[in-house]
């Protein structure tokens, strides 16, 4: 399978499909520190990441909030003192979608 973070995100549509058992379990072998959270019936996908300090994390909430603006897709953020939580779905099909994957891999790689 191609690496997630390099595929195009599809624009987000009401009537896409969300991903089905098998895609999520082909998915998450790339994105294998996030976890599937199921949130007022919404699947998402969540991880925490720890830093050094306070604005290690804004650094990092920054470098988060570019890449969903440029993928037009944005994901809720939670950012403390040394930690930043991120959780991915999609709100127009309030699921899980391929997009959610190809940020949470982009996310992985902004924490570099
Ligand atoms: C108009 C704009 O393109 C849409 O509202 C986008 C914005 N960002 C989005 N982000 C997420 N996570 N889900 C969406 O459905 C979504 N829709």
């Amino acid at each position: 399978m191609s690496q997630l973070s390099e595929l195009q995100c599809e624009a987000c549509r009401v009537d896409a499909p969300t991903v089905t058992d098998d895609e999520i379990a082909e998915y998450r072998q790339q994105v294998p520190e996030w976890q599937i959270v199921e949130r007022d019936g919404i699947m998402q996908l969540e991880r925490t990441f720890t830093f050094k300090d306070f604005v290690q994390a804004l650094d990092f909430t920054i470098r988060v909030g570019e890449i969903a603006e440029r993928a037009d897709h944005h994901p809720a953020i939670l950012t403390e003192y040394g930690k930043v939580t991120v959780t991915w779905w999609s709100h127009k099909i309030k699921g899980l979608h391929r997009n959610d994957f190809i940020l949470a891999a982009r996310t992985d790689e902004v924490a570099k």
